[in-house]
C-alpha cells in the first residue's frame, strides 16, 4: 500500500491582501515523481516553502510525514529543497558544501556525489562566488540527488545549465530513483524536457490547482484537430474545446478528452488531421495563450 507523505487541505498563503495560494487540496504519495507546474507567479515556490517549513500557511491543514512541518525538526531532516537561486556561505567551495551535506542529510551518498561532480565537470575547489551560473546550479542538483532525501524538491533547479548538463540531470535522476525510490517534486518551465520523468502532474494557476492527474492520463488526453474549417467545426461541435486557431478556410482546434475508433474514422472521412497534444501544449492551453520566456526559447530551439 502506498503511503501518503504530504496531505494539504484548504492550504492558503496570503501576502497582505494578495492571496498567493488559495485553499488548495492535494496529497503527495511516496515513491512518485511529481511535476508542480504553472506559469510565473502561480504559487509553486510558495507551496514548496510551506511544505518545507520555510513559510507558515495563513489557513488550512498541512501534514508532512504526518506532522506539521514548521514545528518538527525531525520532519525537516527528511526533506531536501533545492531553490532556483540556492545560496551558500560566501567563502565556501563546492567541496565544502558536499563535505557538510551529511550533517543535514542522513542518506547522503558521498560516492554518488563524487560521480555527479565528474559528470557535471564541476571545479570543486573553486570558490562558489567564482562559479558560472550553470556550475552553481550543478552544485544544487548534486546536493538534491545525492541527499536521497525521502522528499526532495527541485524548484527550477537548472538556471544556466546547458542542454547536455540538463540531460545528465534527468538521466541520473531516473536511474537513481529506480534504485532508491523516493518522492520527488520538480517545478519547471521546461515541461516537454521533463515530461517523460513525471508520473503525476499538479498544475497551479493563480494560486489554485486546475489539474491534478496521473501523467499518463494527461498525456494524450487532448487532441488537435486540423483541416477545412467547416469540417473541423462539425467534428468538434459537441466536444470540450480548449483552444482554437483559424486562418482563412482552415482551422485547428484543440479538444479535451480521448478519441475512440469511431471518432478517428469520422475524422479520416472528413479529411481531418489528428495530432496528440504534448503536456506543454496542454498546459499552455489550460493556463492562457501566452508562452512564458523559457517555453518560447524551448519551442524556438526545438
Ligand atoms: N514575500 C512576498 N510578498 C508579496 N508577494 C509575494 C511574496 N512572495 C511571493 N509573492 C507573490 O506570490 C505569487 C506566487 O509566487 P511564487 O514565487 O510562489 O510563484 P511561482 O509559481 O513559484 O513563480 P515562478 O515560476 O515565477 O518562480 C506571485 O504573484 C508573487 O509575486
Amino acid at each position: 500500500m502506498t503511503r501518503t507523505v504530504v496531505r494539504a487541505s484548504g492550504l492558503t498563503k496570503r501576502y497582505g491582501t494578495f492571496t498567493a495560494v488559495d485553499a488548495v487540496d492535494f496529497t503527495l504519495e511516496e515513491h512518485r515523481i511529481y511535476g508542480l507546474l504553472g506559469r510565473n507567479g502561480a504559487g509553486k515556490t510558495t507551496i514548496m516553502q510551506m511544505l518545507t517549513g520555510q513559510l507558515f500557511p495563513n489557513d488550512g491543514e498541512l501534514e508532512v510525514f504526518g506532522r506539521t512541518p514548521a514545528e518538527h525538526a525531525d520532519v525537516l531532516r527528511r526533506m531536501c529543497f533545492i531553490a532556483e537561486s540556492q545560496r551558500y556561505p560566501e567563502d565556501f567551495t563546492p567541496a565544502h558544501v558536499f563535505t557538510s551535506a551529511p550533517w543535514f542529510f542522513e542518506n547522503w551518498d558521498a560516492a554518488f556525489a563524487e560521480q555527479l561532480m565528474s559528470d557535471f565537470r564541476l571545479p570543486v575547489k573553486r570558490r562558489i562566488k567564482k562559479l558560472s551560473r550553470g556550475q552553481l546550479s550543478a552544485v544544487g542538483v548534486i546536493v538534491g540527488l545525492a541527499s536521497r532525501a525521502e522528499l526532495t524538491f527541485f524548484d527550477e533547479p537548472y538556471l544556466g545549465l546547458d542542454a547536455v548538463a540538463r540531460h545528465v540531470f534527468y538521466d541520473r535522476l531516473l536511474a537513481d530513483y529506480a534504485e532508491h525510490p523516493r518522492t520527488i517534486v520538480l517545478s519547471t518551465h521546461l515541461i516537454d524536457e521533463v515530461s517523460r520523468l513525471l508520473e503525476h502532474v499538479i498544475l497551479i494557476d493563480q494560486g489554485r490547482i486546475i489539474l491534478n492527474r496521473d501523467a499518463d492520463e494527461v498525456r494524450g488526453s487532448a487532441t488537435t484537430v486540423a483541416g477545412a474549417r467547416a469540417a473541423v467545426e462539425s467534428f468538434v461541435a459537441d466536444r470540450a474545446v480548449i483552444g482554437q486557431e483559424a486562418l482563412g478556410g482552415l482551422a485547428s482546434v484543440t479538444i479535451d478528452g480521448r478519441l475512440d475508433q469511431r471518432d478517428r474514422i469520422l475524422a479520416a472521412e472528413l479529411g481531418l488531421e489528428l495530432a496528440p497534444v504534448s503536456l506543454q501544449q496542454l498546459i499552455v492551453h489550460l493556463t492562457g495563450t501566452e508562452l512564458d520566456a523559457d517555453s518560447t526559447e524551448q519551442e524556438v530551439a526545438a
